[in-house]
C-alpha cells in the first residue's frame, strides 16, 4: 500500500454557518484525492450533513473520555458528532496552551481508542532552525508525540514549521524533502506499515506553490490554514495534488 493522498484544510477559528457554502462547493468537485476540512468543533455536525464525500475533522480532543474538564471536547464526542478525524498537537496548541508531546500522544491513543484517525503536527520555530537544531526537534517530537498504537490506517503527519504558519514563508524544497525523509525513515524503523504513512507539509500552502511542494518526495499532501477557507483557493491546490 502506498501512502494516500490527502488535502487537509484547518479552518482554525473561522467559520461560522454561512461558512458551510465553501464546503458545498469542495463536496460538490471531482476532488481525485482524498479531502478532509476541519472546522471549529461548533460547525462538525452542520458540516457532516454538507460534507459528501469530503472528510469531516476536530482540531484538538482531550485525553479523557469524559468529565470535569470545562470548555474541552473528547474523542468520542467528536466521533459521535460524524466527525472521522482530527488533528492534534498542532503549534499554535504547543504554543497558546502549552502542550507536551507526552500530551499529544496521550490524546492521540484516545482518539485512536474512538476510532478517529490522528493528524499529528510537528514543527520547529525559526530559533530553533536557525540553531541547526531542526532534525533533532522534528525526531524529539515524532518519538514524543506518535503513541505505539499508531498505524498507517489512523495516523497522519503533518510537518508544520511554525515560522511558516500564516507568514507567507515556506521552507525551501530541499528544507522540505530533508525533514520528509527524516520523518518517513523514523517511522519505517519504528511502525512495521510506516512507509504507508501520509506525510503532509503545512505552513503558507497556496495555489501558487502547491503545485512544486507536492513534486517533493515524501509529501503525500498538505495541511492548508488560510487558503482553505474558502473553496476557490483550497479547490487548485486539491487540483495539484491530485495531478501530482
Ligand atoms: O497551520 C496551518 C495548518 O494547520 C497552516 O496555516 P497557513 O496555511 O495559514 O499558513
Amino acid at each position: 500500500m502506498a501512502p494516500k493522498k490527502l488535502a487537509a484544510g484547518n479552518w482554525k477559528m473561522n467559520g461560522l454557518t454561512a461558512s458551510l457554502a465553501e464546503l458545498d462547493a469542495i463536496a460538490a468537485r471531482e476532488n481525485g484525492c482524498d479531502v478532509l476540512i476541519c472546522p471549529p468543533a461548533t460547525l462538525i455536525t452542520a458540516a457532516v450533513a454538507h460534507s459528501g464525500e469530503v472528510a469531516i475533522g476536530g482540531q484538538d480532543c482531550h485525553a479523557a473520555e469524559s468529565g470535569a474538564h470545562t470548555g474541552d471536547v473528547s474523542a468520542a464526542m467528536l466521533r459521535d458528532a460524524g466527525a472521522s478525524h482530527v488533528i492534534l498537537g498542532h503549534s499554535e496548541r504547543r504554543t497558546d496552551h502549552g502542550e507536551t508531546d507526552g500530551q499529544v500522544a496521550q490524546k492521540a491513543i484516545a482518539a485512536h481508542e474512538a476510532g478517529l484517525v490522528t493528524v499529528i503536527c510537528i514543527g520547529e520555530t525559526e530559533a530553533q532552525r536557525d540553531g541547526g537544531q531542526t532534525l533533532d526537534v522534528i525526531a524529539t517530537q515524532l518519538a514524543g508525540s506518535v503513541p505505539d498504537c499508531a498505524t498507517a490506517a489512523n495516523t497522519v503527519i503533518a510537518y508544520e514549521p511554525v515560522w511558516a504558519i500564516g507568514t507567507g514563508r515556506t521552507p525551501t524544497n530541499d528544507q522540505i524533502a530533508e525533514v520528509h525523509a527524516l520523518i518517513r525513515e523514523t517511522l519505517a524503523a519504528r511502525f512495521s506499515d510506516g512507509n504507508d504513512v501520509t506525510l503532509l507539509y503545512g505552513g503558507s500552502v497556496k495555489p501558487g506553490n502547491a503545485g512544486e511542494i507536492f513534486d517533493i518526495p515524501h509529501v503525500n499532501g498538505a495541511l492548508v490554514g488560510g487558503a482553505s477557507l474558502k473553496a476557490g483557493d483550497f479547490g487548485p491546490i486539491i487540483d495539484a495534488l491530485a495531478a501530482a
